[in-house]
């Protein structure tokens, strides 16, 4: 039955999904990679579609900016839907100076400045980690497709635009290899209701160097992690 936020029916998603921030990147891959597409929900022009890849179900959905947005529609994609395992395929910024634009980033954990984790568990720090089989599923993609990827620790910022001067040096220091706003929340909430969870990410911005790349680029152009995320998807 439909929710606030998902005006789809029991059974429309596929047992995985693959989610990006924005719904016009879901949008673009279930028309380049997926088979039999259908949009399957339209709420506040937040597409998800399902369809097949290589023949097997596969959904994907764009899940909005921010830990409140993607804990919104993971929490009732896994509740309502029956959606078992949260590929989420991000862009992020890189602090360090040997990662840079277009590198592909699986985050095994997900550091935060949000306070969500904490209050899910009674104050306490959470190790908001990757799913186990999710994390090593992907990486063997990679290989199989020399895709190179770096497999560590990222940063769910709640502000974009960060006025802590220095923070960025403590995330470099620490091997923080990314920054995005929701792998974090999104590892919490599929601890909370016994999903699995993995995010892989695609270096958009060089925060220290001021480089970025266009709109229209990270609506476009992360096909090797799509290539990856599609992969994993149908290889669990
Ligand atoms: O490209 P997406 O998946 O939206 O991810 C990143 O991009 C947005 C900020 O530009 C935030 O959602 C951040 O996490
Ligand atoms: O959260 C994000 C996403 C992309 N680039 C950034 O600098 N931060």
């Amino acid at each position: 039955m439909a929710t606030p936020h998902i005006n789809a029916e029991v059974g429309d998603f596929a047992e995985t999904i693959l989610m990006p921030g924005d719904p016009l990147r879901a949008q673009f891959i279930a028309e380049t990679y997926l088979e039999n597409v259908k949009r399957v929900c339209d709420v506040r022009s937040m597409y998800g579609f399902t369809g097949t890849y290589k023949g097997k179900p596969v959904s994907v959905m764009g899940h909005g900016m921010g830990i409140p947005s993607c804990s919104i529609y993971v929490h009732e994609l896994i509740k309502d839907f029956g959606v078992k395992n949260i590929i989420r395929i991000g862009s992020c910024g890189a602090v360090h100076d040997d990662v840079k634009l277009m590198d592909v980033i699986i985050a095994m954990g997900a550091s935060t400045d949000s306070k969500v984790n904490r209050i899910r568990f009674a104050n306490h720090d959470f190790a908001a980690i990757a799913d186990y089989h999710l994390l090593e599923t992907a990486v063997n993609q990679a290989r199989a497709q020399n895709v190179a990827v770096r497999v560590g620790n990222v940063f769910s910022a709640d502000l974009f635009y960060s006025p802590e001067v220095g923070l960025f040096d403590k995330m470099e220091k620490l091997g923080i290899l990314g920054v995005d706003m929701e792998a974090a929340g999104i590892y919490g909430v599929a601890a909370e209701l016994g999903a699995k969870a993995l995010t892989i990410l695609t270096v958009s911005d060089h925060i220290k160097r001021g480089e970025k790349l266009s709109a229209e680029a990270r609506q476009h152009s992360f096909n090797e992690m799509m290539n990856v995320a599609l992969e994993t998807a149908i290889n669990l």
